[in-house]
């Protein structure tokens, strides 16, 4: 069954490379890509063919779009006449609704909007995927079974994926972003760059095991690491006055409405 992904930047590269360590064949994966330098890096790397959009819809049973969503009306519009009942079109744009992909299609395709994350290049994803309105059980199974190689999978309804793509799409560059604030935070107070960043990456793989293995609240694992009158108070009682917390909040709330934004077609 050939998969074809168009737009194979970060997030699409990331699928290609996860469904080519799962064992998918090569001759069942296209890819197509704007600019040739791309297509030729894709080539290269994978060894798999790159083709022009219309050509890779009309060749795949399932079409993945990876492409921004702010290029996604022109793609839909270069495509839709090549679409054909059977298909199933996944969608991996952050705000596009399925109902706008629905509009621009022939009437009754069947389209899944997924929200996945990059640590699906390690296969730890998280993607979260909707229906569309002509979708049946069938085809969610189909999307899930092309994620469950890069990591976990769940079902929600589509209005939380706004939410979604501003926590587990967006998540990991502020897990980046507090790592870079730790490290340059070792580098400040004399410790080897080499050094922070070995303690800084070990301490962030060490505490996302402990949530997922002990299943614990994070509010108890943050108590056990915090001793009456210790360290780990000290610098906790800054975080809370200069309101870090909130600011995630806010920072969160912003992303959400970002990805609303999208979906109405702001650039
Ligand atoms: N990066 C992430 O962490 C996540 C991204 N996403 C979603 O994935 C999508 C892609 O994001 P990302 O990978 O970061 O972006 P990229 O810009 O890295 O990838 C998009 C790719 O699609 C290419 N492209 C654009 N238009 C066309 C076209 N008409 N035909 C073929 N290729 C085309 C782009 O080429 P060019 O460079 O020339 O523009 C680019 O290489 C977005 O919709 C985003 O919302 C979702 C979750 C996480
Ligand atoms: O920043 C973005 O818009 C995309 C969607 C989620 C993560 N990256």
């Amino acid at each position: 069954m050939t998969v074809a992904i168009l737009g194979a930047g970060v997030m699409g590269e990331a699928l290609l490379s996860g469904l080519v360590r799962a064992g998918k064949r090569v001759d069942e994966l296209l890819v197509t890509e704007r600019r040739p330098e791309r297509v030729r890096e894709l080539t290269d790397r994978y060894g798999v063919e790159a083709v022009d959009n219309p050509a890779a819809v009309k060749r795949a049973e399932t079409v993945v779009i990876v492409v921004k969503p702010q290029d996604m009306g022109s793609l839909l519009d270069e495509v839709a006449t090549s679409v054909r009942p059977g298909q199933l079109i996944v969608s991996l744009a952050a705000g596009i609704t399925t109902a706008f992909i629905e509009s621009r299609l022939p009437a009754g395709t069947a389209v899944v909007r997924v929200m996945p994350n990059t640590p699906a290049l390690v296969d730890e994803g998280m993607a979260a995927i909707s229906p569309g309105s002509h979708c049946d059980d069938a085809h969610l199974r189909e999307a899930e079974a092309l994620l469950k190689p890069t990591g976990k999978v769940i079902r929600v309804p589509e209005k939380q994926l706004d939410v979604v793509t501003a926590i587990s799409g967006s998540g990991p560059a502020y897990v980046f972003y507090v790592v870079e604030a730790m490290i340059e935070a070792g580098v400040h107070m004399g410790l080897p760059r080499v050094t922070a960043t070995e303690l800084v990456v070990q301490t962030l793989v060490g505490s996302a095991k402990l949530l997922r293995e002990t299943g614990e609240h994070p509010t108890v694992l943050r108590e056990g690491v915090t001793s009456p009158g210790g360290t780990t108070a000290a610098a906790l009682r800054l975080l809370e006055e200069g309101r870090v917390r909130a600011d995630f909040l806010g920072a969160i709330e912003a992303a959400r409405d970002r990805s609303r934004a999208l979906s109405s077609g702001q650039v």
